[in-house]
């Protein structure tokens, strides 16, 4: 098979001959039914601290645009549904060629056009490769943020005024070491729906505590087209990396807010 991709010929319905996990009962993305989630008030507010990156990278790596610091950087996020410390090790997004479409998780039914992936990793491994295959929900926490359009994003826009740089696959640059990425998070990482999934690309590996906040973040028309503009591995643009939502199966998706 050609390596996976979202065309007709590469999308998520072949995935399953790479990686039969993709039929499992614990995959991700899902459509977050407000009428069948259930308020947990045992869930901590969530703290996520992101110190400066001394050499991080902006890369094209042919299926999305990703922010990589160099390992060991002691960014780190506890609380919320964890039960110990998980380190930072990157975020990416997935995002549409219209406004109609982009998210992976839903809700109640609504895609959004675009979602950013903060991906941490269990620090109890010795390495983020090791917690992806830990076996479990508690490898990874992925904090998932929606973004919709609206007003220009101050805190992206170092990140979106650099896709021009990566906007061939296997491109990448250097991140101003300014960046500031704790000023994209909201002030206080409430209101999220949190549930046991998986990677939503191959692997597929059923081993990401999943938090998606309810709250969307706003990125300009020009930063979402900036999106719009990369190419994917086939040169085709990348606008519909996101695969559709899997079956919940018997497992229950909690809310921190009622
Ligand atoms: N899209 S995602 O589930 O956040 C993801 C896919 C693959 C690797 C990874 F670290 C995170
Ligand atoms: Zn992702």
């Amino acid at each position: 098979m050609a390596p996976w991709g979202y065309e007709k010929d590469n999308g998520p319905a072949h995935w399953h001959k790479d990686c039969p996990i993709a039929n499992g009962k614990n995959q991700s993305p899902i459509d977050l039914i407000n009428g069948e989630v259930k308020y947990d008030s045992g869930l901590k507010p969530l703290t996520a601290k992101y110190v400066p990156f001394s050499d991080a990278k902006f890369l094209n790596n042919g299926h999305s645009v990703q922010f990589q610091p160099s390992a060991g950087n002691g960014s780190e996020l506890t609380g919320g549904p964890l039960a110990v410390k998980y380190n930072f090790e990157q975020f990416h997004f997935h995002w549409g060629n219209n406004d109609t479409e982009g998210s992976e998780h839903r809700v109640d039914g609504k895609m959004y056009p675009a979602e950013l992936h903060f991906v941490h990793w269990n620090s109890t491994n010795p390495s983020f490769k090791d917690a992806v295959g830990s076996g479990g929900p508690n490898g990874l926490a992925v904090l998932g943020f929606f973004l919709k359009v609206g007003a220009e994003n101050a805190a992206l826009k170092p990140i979106t005024d650099l896709i021009p740089k990566v906007k061939d696959a296997g491109t990448s640059v250097t991140v101003p070491s300014n960046f500031d990425m704790q000023a994209i998070l909201p002030a206080t990482l409430t209101d999220y729906y949190t549930y046991d999934g998986s990677l939503t690309t191959p692997p597929l590996a059923e081993c990401v505590k999943w938090i998606v906040f309810k709250q969307p973040l706003e990125v300009s028309a020009a930063q979402m087209e900036a999106f719009r503009s990369v190419i994917n591995r086939d040169g085709k643009p990348m606008g519909g990396n996101y695969r559709p939502p899997c079956p919940l199966h018997d497992r229950a998706v909690k809310t921190s807010f009622k």
